[in-house]
């Protein structure tokens, strides 16, 4: 859904169906529902920006329209939605309940948007295979089951009737059908084929834990078993403390012999998992790992530089994608801009400063706020037309720092970086 730069969605939000109690999808349908509590950070599915409002109706499917009308309708009651969502679905099926955290607030907005993400693409079947591709392999870790999907798709259209009144009727309900069994369809058996390779959750023991500031520590991980990844991707992660509860993190290293994994935490307020890994967790604690996802990733097949820019913890995928560069031996010029809002909040600078010592392809440059932001400081080096730039950090500098690049002539499409609609959410 965002930008034509990397994506990812690994939210386990999924929305859908149809439902009506019909039995419409009892053979397949059902979305995905949220099925738990997952905040969005990093993304999932390579999601590509929306084409212009005006140029996707026109060329919009029977289907896509209906549904698109639908949502217009009940986007400004999406939260009543959401709420009656939820309501009908563990009233009807109070089994399922157990397997959403006990406090759903971070789950609540999930369902719409996988509602969104769905109607965008619903005339793009590779974009919708490889999202909801990767949502039914993340739903894995919920102990979700196919057979839970048709309860799903009826909650979801239940909740539709109510509150699309206006422009509901036989052909929107059909539509709605369709829809949901084509997107539950492309979960359950994303989740199927997934099944027969990776387990759905790794347990991973914490090894190392080290405070670098009073709110960020690098916490060290042993997976039970190998866990395959690549530099600059993420994983979800839950901890004994809050069941259910999952949060991404990107891996602060590239894949390494010893199989250990690392992560840069910070604690945020009211941030139950992040506080937890903070100022809670210690050598002999016992993780859950979801599966790993994410495209920001290097392309070893080109030579282009790499123009990096990580603020705040978001140093963490960089780090690792500086280590997959050096790894491959590769002697691509690598540039990284390390920004942080005060000197005392570069808890990584010793570590990058160490690598560019030992690689003369790589520079690091530290950015620490006052008369500018970490975005505007690429302003003044380059020319960076001949870089791919990857962005990592809050929110706000990922939005910013993508108008710099392209303001600075980098194609959209050289430009990468976790999915926006994650990073909202990431925070916990
Ligand atoms: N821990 C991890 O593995 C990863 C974390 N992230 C995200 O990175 C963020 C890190 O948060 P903090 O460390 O608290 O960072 P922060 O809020 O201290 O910001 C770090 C730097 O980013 C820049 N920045 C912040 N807001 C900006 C804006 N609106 N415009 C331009 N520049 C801006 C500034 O230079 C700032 O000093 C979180 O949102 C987290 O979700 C992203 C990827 C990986």
């Amino acid at each position: 859904m965002d930008a034509p730069t990397t994506m990812s969605a690994d939210d386990g939000t999924s929305g859908g169906g149809p439902g009506g109690g019909n039995g419409w999808f009892t053979a397949r349908a059902g979305l995905p529902g949220p099925l738990a509590g997952e905040a969005a950070r990093p993304p999932g599915p390579d999601v590509r920006e929306p084409a212009a409002a005006g140029g996707r109706e026109g060329a919009a499917s029977p289907d896509a329209r209906l549904v698109r009308r639908t949502l217009d309708e009940i986007a400004p009651v999406a939260d009543k939605v959401t709420s009656y969502f939820y309501a009908l679905l563990f009233t009807r099926h109070p089994e399922l309940r157990c397997l959403f955290p006990v406090a759903m607030d971070t789950q609540r907005d999930r369902l719409l948007r996988a509602l969104l993400t769905a109607a965008e693409h619903l005339d793009e079947p590779e974009v919708l295979t490889d999202y909801l591709g990767r949502l039914g392999r993340g739903h894995r870790k919920y102990g979700t089951r196919a057979a839970y999907y048709p309860a799903v798709g009826e909650a979801l259209i239940g909740a539709l009737i109510r509150y699309a009144r206006r422009t509901w009727d036989d052909a929107t309900e059909a539509a709605w059908v369709r829809t949901y069994t084509t997107i539950s369809q492309i979960m359950i058996d994303a989740a199927a084929d997934d099944e027969r390779r990776a387990p759905a959750w790794w347990h991973a023991e914490v090894v190392g834990h080290e405070r670098r500031t009073p709110d960020v520590a690098v916490v060290t991980v042993r997976p039970d078993q190998p866990y395959p990844f690549l530099a600059g991707q993420y994983t979800t992660l839950e901890t004994p403390w809050w069941p259910r509860i999952w949060r991404h993190y990107s891996f602060a290293s590239a894949p390494r012999p010893d199989g250990l994994l690392t992560f840069h935490v910070k604690a945020v307020p009211a941030g139950w998992v992040s506080n937890a890994l903070v100022h809670r967790a210690r050598p002999g604690d016992t993780l859950r790992l979801g599966p790993p996802a994410g495209s920001m990733t290097v392309d070893h097949t080109t030579d282009s530089g790499l123009l990096c820019l990580g603020g705040g913890t978001g140093i963490a995928p960089i780090k690792a994608l500086v280590e997959d560069v050096a790894e491959h031996g590769e002697r691509r010029p690598v540039e990284v801009f390390y920004g942080a809002r005060t000197d005392h909040d570069l808890y990584d600078i010793d570590t990058l400063l160490r690598l560019r010592r030992s690689h003369p392809w790589l520079e690091v440059r530290a950015v620490v706020d006052g008369r500018t932001q970490l975005p505007d400081a690429v302003r003044e080096y380059g020319p960076w037309n001949e870089y791919d730039a990857y962005l990592s950090g809050p929110l706000g500098m990922i939005r910013s720092g993508v108008d710099a690049l392209r303001g600075v002539g980098v194609p959209s499409d050289r430009i990468r970086h976790d999915s926006l609609e994650e990073l909202v959410a990431a925070a916990g």
